[in-house]
């Protein structure tokens, strides 16, 4: 996908990003800016490199075999589809840990999540959709310039995903990180979205800057179209 060239202060630059297993390229020359404060969602089919892409924007991935750039900001926070809460820890701990004398902020962070009065719980005394809050809080209070978010409500219900988008579209007003988010699911993308790429075989082969007003509903005009091209850029025929 080629460059944009208006973009100064780009908070994830990449170029030309390969990633081989064996000799198989799972990223074939990435090409990604990301601006700063921009929510850029990432579609691609199961296996397309779209987990191998976000881990290495997030600096866990020592096997990247070339790239031409790759620049991300010091302060990078990483949400996964399972919350990874420390289960000997209470959430607030977990909130804060390695902070540092952080209570207030990690109570602070907690409230925006909706889950004031739970700092003494247990992780494993919340439900599955409190603990990717805690994950959220945990993320968010270290005040990230880029949020990487791999299929973060994949284990959700349905209700409950529809209020992490609320909560996240929310707290990404208050808190305006570059994000980054992998998702299978094409509402999703284009509900929560600044912008859609589509990775295909360790290409991106598709971009959808989403124009419609917020908050978004896939009933809104205009949505449909766009839920169309991102389909078939993902090569689904309806
Ligand atoms: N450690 C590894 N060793 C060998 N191959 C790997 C490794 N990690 C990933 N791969 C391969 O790289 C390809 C891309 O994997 P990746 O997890 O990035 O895909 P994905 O788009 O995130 O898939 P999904 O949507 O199913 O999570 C897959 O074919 C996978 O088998």
């Amino acid at each position: 996908m080629a460059p944009n060239p208006g973009l100064l202060t780009a908070a994830v630059q990449v170029r030309d990003l390969v990633r081989r297993y064996d000799d198989r390229a799972v990223l074939d020359g990435v090409d990604l800016d990301i601006a700063p404060g921009e929510f850029v969602a990432l579609l691609g089919k199961s296996g397309s490199g779209k987990s191998t892409l976000l881990r290495a924007l997030a600096g866990l991935d020592f096997g990247v075999d070339g790239a031409g750039e790759l620049v991300v900001p010091a302060n990078v926070s990483v949400v996964f589809q399972d919350s990874r809460l420390l289960p000997w820890a209470r959430v607030l701990e977990n909130v804060v840990l390695g902070l540092g004398g952080a209570g207030e902020r990690g109570r602070q962070s907690l409230d925006e999540v909706g889950l004031a009065g739970r700092e003494s719980a247990w992780p494993n005394e919340l439900s599955g959709g409190e603990q990717q809050r805690v994950a959220l809080a945990r993320s968010l209070v270290r005040e990230p310039e880029l949020l990487l978010a791999d299929e973060p409500f994949g284990a959700l219900d349905a209700l409950t995903r529809l209020k992490m988008h609320v909560l996240l579209r929310k707290l990404c007003a208050a808190h305006q990180p570059a994000v980054l988010l992998v998702t299978h699911d094409v509402d999703e993308a284009i509900v929560l979205a600044d912008r859609v790429i589509v990775l295909d075989e360790g290409k991106l082969v598709a971009e959808e800057r989403i124009e419609l007003a917020a908050p978004r509903s896939p009933a809104d005009p205009g949505f449909s179209a766009v839920r169309s091209r991102l389909l078939d850029a993902l090569g689904v025929s309806l």
